[in-house]
C-alpha cells in the first residue's frame, strides 16, 4: 500500500464532520490498508480517514509498545466504521496524547476512562464492547476527528 499524506491541523478536511460509509467494498479495504501504512510509517497507534484526506466515517486504532508511547498496551490493529458512543464512564483520566496532524507535540488530554462502543467492521458486521484505559483514549482520541476536532480544542 502507498503511504497518504497526513493532514495538518488547520487543513479544512480536519473541521468537518465524517460521512457515513455504506459501502463496505474493496475499495474501503485498499484505503484501510492505506491508513494502516501511513500510520505504521509515523509510528502512530491510531489514525482517522480525514487524516489521509478521506471525509468517511472510518479510523484504525493499533496500540503497541513503540517509542512514542512506551508503555502502550498489546493490542491487534482494529478497523473501525461508522463508530457510536454508546455509554462513558463519569470518570475522567487526563493523559498524554499526541496527534500525527500536530507532529513533535504532546498534549494532557481528559478522556472517559470507559466508553462502551458500537461499531462496524470492514464487513459491516456491528461490533459492541466495553473500552478502557489508553484503549479507550484512542477510540476518543480517533471519534474526536470523525466529528471535527482534534486535540488542541480539548487540551487543559
Ligand atoms: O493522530 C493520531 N490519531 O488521530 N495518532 C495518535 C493517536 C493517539 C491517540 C490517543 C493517545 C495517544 C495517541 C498517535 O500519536 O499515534
Ligand atoms: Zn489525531
Amino acid at each position: 500500500p502507498t503511504l497518504l499524506p497526513i493532514a495538518l491541523v488547520g487543513e479544512p478536511i480536519l473541521r468537518q464532520t465524517a460521512i457515513t460509509v455504506h459501502h463496505f467494498d474493496a475499495e474501503l479495504v485498499h484505503l484501510a490498508e492505506q491508513m494502516s501504512a501511513s500510520m505504521d510509517a509515523a509510528n502512530g497507534v491510531g489514525i482517522a480517514a480525514p487524516q489521509v484526506h478521506s471525509p468517511l466515517a472510518l479510523f484504525i486504532m493499533a496500540s503497541r509498545p513503540n517509542e512514542r508511547y512506551p508503555d502502550a498496551p498489546n493490542m491487534a490493529p482494529v478497523v473501525v466504521v461508522n463508530p457510536q458512543i454508546i455509554n462513558a464512564s463519569s470518570e475522567l483520566v487526563s493523559g498524554e496524547e499526541g496527534c500525527l496532524s500536530v507532529p513533535g507535540q504532546r498534549f494532557t488530554i481528559q478522556r472517559h476512562q470507559a466508553i462502551e462502543v458500537r461499531y462496524q467492521n470492514l464487513q459491516g458486521e456491528w461490533q459492541q464492547t466495553e473500552l478502557t484505559g489508553f484503549i479507550a483514549r484512542i477510540f476518543q482520541h480517533e471519534f474526536d476527528h470523525l466529528q471535527g476536532i482534534t486535540l488542541l480544542e480539548r487540551s487543559l
